[in-house]
């Protein structure tokens, strides 16, 4: 349905996107994510329409878009300050888009009335945006951006200014909506934990480029490099060679999985696969800070050599700050990255 072919934005000596290769199929749900300035919201507004590209090309359904201006192309856009009209009520904003194409008044109503109770507000159609909480009002951009039936619905931080329990709930039901509606969703995020909820594939950009793309498990299990596993809040990550099943790091040997590949790698450690044991086991370190994280707390430890270590344990065994421990790993919960330099 959408596809970007060497798509490239340039401000003056700054690539914003670099020879960018990108396929979105029907139905599909794909969040791009990466650090502030790696090219986000650029590609968004290059595939609304927003941007002119400098080389490449944005095609939907096979057609070029380059001569296609912004209201004709068929996309729905959500912004994260989703704009909404101050002095109109909730069904006028949500019927905004449907007007200015010449929809029927009686139509018009009808649609609005059938978004709102689709995003859970049925019967707020008379209400005042200005008397909405942010949830609410984020739920009144989300019907106008589907009033119209868009091919594509791009979303821009669409949960951004709202707090966290609130954002966890909203992705959830937004999931399951766009599925119901088999809506095709290119979101932009810099929440992982957003993306992964709501996204069937992940793209995770990086410098104007698509560094990784994958379902979000995958991503999860495999970073591609050190930089995705550390932009996924990884941050057991050091340089190490790996031979004989094993990698030589400044922690010592960490065991590593079957077939993993030889020679110098970065590694990561995941936290669940720092195993906390007595003293004379392992790894000597010490404990420094613990986390609670509701069913599990983050311990970091302070081996004598080299970067602190971020293990999870369960409540029952967190061991107390200060405590001399022994770390031992689970190849299982470690993965060989290639170098950094070589990627
Ligand atoms: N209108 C502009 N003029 C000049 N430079 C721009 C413009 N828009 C974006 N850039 C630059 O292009 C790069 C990519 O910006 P973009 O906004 O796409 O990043 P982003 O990943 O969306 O970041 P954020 O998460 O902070 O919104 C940045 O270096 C930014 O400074």
């Amino acid at each position: 349905m959408l596809a970007l072919e060497s798509a490239t934005v340039r401000f003056g000596k700054r690539t914003a996107l670099d020879a960018v290769d990108l396929e979105v199929a029907d139905h599909e749900i794909v969040c791009v994510l990466g650090p502030s300035g790696s090219g986000k919201s650029t590609l968004l507004r290059a595939v609304a329409g927003l941007q002119p590209l400098d080389g490449g090309r944005v095609l939907l359904d096979g057609q070029d878009q380059g001569a296609v201006p912004v209201h004709r192309r068929g996309v729905g856009l959500m912004f994260q300050d989703h704009q909404l009209f101050p002095h109109r009520d909730v069904a006028a904003n949500v019927a905004f888009g449907l007007r200015m194409r010449g929809v029927p008044r009686a139509e018009r109503d009808d649609r609005a009335g059938e978004l709102l109770d689709m995003v859970g507000l049925p019967g707020a159609g008379r209400r005042a945006v200005a008397a909405l909480s942010g949830g609410e009002q984020q739920r009144v951009a989300l019907a106008r951006a589907l009033a119209p039936r868009p091919k594509l619905l791009m979303l821009d931080e669409p949960l951004g200014q709202l707090d966290r329990s609130l954002r966890e709930r909203l992705v959830v039901e937004l999931r399951s909506l766009f599925g119901r509606l088999g809506t095709t969703v290119l979101a932009v995020t810099h929440d992982q934990g957003e993306a992964f909820a709501l996204a069937d594939r992940v793209v995770v950009m990086r410098d104007g480029r698509i560094t990784q793309t994958g379902s979000p498990l995958e991503v999860w299990q495999r970073p591609a490099s050190a930089f995705v596993a550390r932009f996924l809040g990884f941050d057991n990550v050091v340089e190490a060679s790996v031979g004989g099943g094993a990698a030589d790091t400044v922690w010592g040997k960490v065991p590593v999985p079957d077939g993993s590949p030889e020679g110098r790698c970065d590694l990561l450690v995941r936290p669940a696969g720092v195993r906390i044991g007595a003293p004379d086991t392992g790894l000597r370190c010490t404990v420094g800070v613990r986390t609670f994280r509701g069913h599990h707390v983050t311990v970091l430890l302070y081996p004598d050599d080299g970067p602190a270590l971020e293990a999870e344990c369960t409540l029952r065994d967190t061991p107390v700050e200060g405590a001399v421990v022994g770390v031992e790993f689970d190849p299982s919960e470690t993965v060989v990255l290639p170098p950094a330099d070589r990627l």
